[in-house]
């Protein structure tokens, strides 16, 4: 479905951001692209979403490349959620999630009655009909983002690029983003999104790749990819990965900690 391959970026001649980055992406994928602040994960981004072009490599969807993509074509083939803070739009959810079916119009002046089914269709999915006519900026963070994942789904393309879904919201809205992210990959959707929650490689991705200093260092499945030692090299901070017993299942979980002299008044017995 997507294919990464050996992409080099800089924004100035002589300091490569990415250096050399490769992966892949089937149907039904997630990806958690996981690194500390500045490493160039939203760089990687917009290299695959067309707004920066690459010194070097190959970003293909279906075997197409997308530097040779018309506009029209990229929107076809991928779609893009943002984050919810740094969007205002003056509109209603509903005419955000129009704002979708913009490479639908061909050349028609007004949108037509599929595009309006499709915006319909795609506010169900996610459950948000309700907030149909509510005004964007009005909205909480977890009902903004619902709305621009819905306008990505309107889009109608097989592969969603997330930057940060779950930035700003809190424990609920995080989970609802993440349900409807499995959801969608159970549909056939690929999904790449980034994130500074490791945890969240654990309850929604089917991949993770480690990002650092420019390369992927690692990439694969959560289990065997995310550990105590690839955290802590990861971020350059202790990271603790254990089980927590839910009671009625085990699932991986990350902890930061302080510098051991921190803790050591915490330590029973
Ligand atoms: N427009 C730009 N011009 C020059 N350098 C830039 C530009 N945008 C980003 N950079 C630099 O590129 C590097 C990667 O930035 P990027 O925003 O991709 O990182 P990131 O991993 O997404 O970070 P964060 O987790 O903090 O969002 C950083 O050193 C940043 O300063």
């Amino acid at each position: 479905m997507l294919h990464v391959e050996d992409v080099r970026f800089s924004y100035k001649k002589g300091r490569e951001v990415l250096k050399g980055i490769s992966f892949d992406l089937d149907a039904g994928d997630i990806l958690c692209l996981l690194g500390s602040n500045g490493t160039g994960k939203t760089t990687l981004l917009r290299c695959m979403l067309g707004f920066h072009q690459p010194n070097n490599g190959v970003i293909e969807v279906n075997g197409n490349s997308i530097q040779k993509m018309s506009n029209k074509e990229k929107a076809h083939s991928m779609a893009y959620v943002p984050q919810s803070s740094n969007m205002a739009f003056p509109y209603t959810a509903e005419e955000a999630v129009l704002m979708g079916r913009v490479s639908h119009l061909n050349g028609a002046a007004a949108h037509s009655q599929q595009d309006w089914r499709v915006v319909r269709e795609s506010m169900e999915r996610l459950q948000i009909s309700h907030l149909e006519g509510r005004r964007f900026e009005e909205m909480s963070g977890g009902e903004k983002q619902m709305v621009l994942v819905a306008r990505a789904l309107a889009q109608e393309a097989k592969v969603l690029i997330m930057d940060e879904p779950t930035a700003n919201l809190d424990y609920h809205n995080q989970i609802k983003i993440l349900s409807a992210i499995r959801h969608l990959s159970r549909q056939g959707l690929s999904i790449l999104m980034t994130s500074h929650y490791p945890d969240h490689a654990f309850l929604a991705c089917t991949k993770v790749a480690l990002m650092k200093g420019g390369h992927i260092v690692s990439c694969g499945a959560p289990d065997d990819v995310v550990s105590t030692e690839s955290l802590t090299d990861l971020y350059d901070t202790p990271v603790h990965v254990t089980y927590a017993d839910t009671g009625a299942f085990k699932i991986k979980t990350c902890i930061p900690l302080l510098d051991s002299e921190e803790h050591s008044g915490d330590i029973e017995g």
